[in-house]
């Protein structure tokens, strides 16, 4: 309907300010990377992501990426270590992509785009008492982003990929379990990390974000998968989520440390 295009028309990037003022922030996220302003920092330890694949429980389609969900009752999938302070609990993983293989991945390699971005999202348990709590704390909140780069079909990215058909439509979700997100991982866990925000609304500015910088691969034929997910639900005229990506913000001034 006209009001359904409308309203899609103006949920993209460039309106959220509108209704989110943090958009405007000082710690908004994603950022280009300027790899050679980057700070070398000796006190940032090596990441320690320690995931129990029991956790995985869901796989789901919300309308504007696909999600799988984790159990965060308890400290079963952890991140520790890196620029971290504490014990951070795997909450869920999700993804970013663009309408085609030449963008798509939120954060830029000194102007370079990949073709998608992994996103693990953690939060800080030894603090607060629930994700939705930390999501509004400073410190609240760890993702690790992992750059997509096209070139060989990802075996392990085919877990989540051939399921895609069964949750096609935005609130459509399905039962996944024994998933260690580790497989996504590549070999090196070096990282940037950086001070910043959820990239989709409400942009809170609660994320340590801890950008790998080795990508891992993926094949079109696996973007187009992700691509054919609809951001409309049963009732409403079938739209493709061809994109889901925020372009990169301004650094204001926030340093960039590599390990
Ligand atoms: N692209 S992003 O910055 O990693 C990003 C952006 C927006 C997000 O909203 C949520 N919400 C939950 O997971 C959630 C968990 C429990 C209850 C309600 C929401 N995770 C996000 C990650
Ligand atoms: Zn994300």
């Amino acid at each position: 309907s006209h009001l359904t295009l409308l309203l899609q028309y103006f949920t993209g990037p460039a309106h959220w300010k509108e209704v989110f003022p943090v958009a405007n922030g000082d710690r908004q996220s994603p950022i280009d990377i300027k790899t050679e302003e980057t700070k070398y920092d000796p006190s940032l330890r090596p990441l320690n992501p320690n995931y129990d694949p029991a956790s995985a429980k869901i796989i789901l389609n919300n309308g504007h990426s696909t999600s799988v969900e984790f159990d965060d009752t308890v400290n079963k999938s952890v991140l520790t270590g890196g620029p971290l302070c504490g014990t951070y609990r795997l909450r869920q993983i999700h993804f970013h992509w663009g309408s085609n293989d030449e963008a798509g991945s939120e954060h830029a390699v000194d102007g370079m785009k990949y073709a998608a971005e992994l996103h693990v999202v953690h939060w800080n348990a030894e603090k607060y008492s629930s994700f939705v709590e930390a999501a509004r704390q400073s410190d609240g909140l760890a993702v690790m982003a992992v750059f997509l780069k096209i070139g060989e079909c990802n075996p392990q990215l085919k877990k989540i990929t051939d399921r895609l058909d069964t949750i096609r439509i935005k609130g459509k979700r399905a039962l996944f379990t024994n998933f260690d997100p580790s497989c996504l991982l590549p070999k090196s866990l070096d990282y940037w990390t950086y001070f910043g925000s959820l990239t989709v609304p409400p942009l809170l500015e609660s994320v340590i974000w801890i950008v790998l910088r080795e990508p891992i691969s993926v094949c079109s034929e696996q973007l187009a998968q992700f691509r054919s997910l609809l951001s409309t639900a049963e009732d409403e005229v079938a739209c493709c989520l061809l994109r889901n990506y925020r372009p990169p913000q301004p650094l204001k001034g926030r340093e960039v440390r590599r390990n």
